[in-house]
């Protein structure tokens, strides 16, 4: 069976010079509550990553965001979640509106620089957060679209 697609953004307050990363607190499902994540989702059938992330983004935050260059991981370029899951991540910054938790989360929290590792997130996530902050002090200036 293929992997289940998951798309995701690491927005940050400003791709020429990150500093703040949102990191977004799980309302639902149960299991997963009060963990933190990044904003995104499934990619529905037809749906082309980059759109799927765009929808999840304006349905979850109430933002249009402009994306940066992928986080690459590991497995073809994406991260493992889970058996059956993976997730591909991008730098993301917001163009219109201010991020709002509408559906599925209860809390947002803009992270200093720092202090990106210092909630609860997800287990899967964790490595993520660490590649990102590895990738911004290695390339300041580079998370911006290629
Ligand atoms: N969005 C998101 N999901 C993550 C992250 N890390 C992680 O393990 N996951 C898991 C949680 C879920 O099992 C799965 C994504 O599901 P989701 O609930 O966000 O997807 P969705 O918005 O399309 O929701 P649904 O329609 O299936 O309810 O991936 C992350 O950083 N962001």
């Amino acid at each position: 069976m293929n992997d289940v697609l998951v798309v995701a953004a690491a927005l940050v307050d400003d791709l020429d010079d990150p500093r703040l990363l949102l990191a977004a607190r799980r309302a639902t499902p149960a299991s997963l509550a009060g963990r933190w994540e990044f904003p995104g989702g499934k990619v529905e059938p037809g749906e082309t990553p980059e759109l799927a992330l765009h929808r999840e983004i304006r349905e979850e935050l109430g933002v249009r965001v402009g994306l940066g260059v992928e986080l690459l991981g590991p497995d073809a370029g994406a991260w493992r979640l889970a058996e059956g899951y993976v997730m591909r991540v991008w730098f993301a910054e917001v163009l219109d509106g201010v991020p709002e938790p509408l559906v599925e989360h209860d809390e947002l929290r803009w992270l200093p620089d720092g202090q990106w590792l210092d909630v609860p997130w997800l287990d899967a996530d964790v490595p993520i957060v660490e590649a990102l902050e590895r990738f911004v002090a290695a390339f300041p200036s580079r998370t911006g679209p290629s």
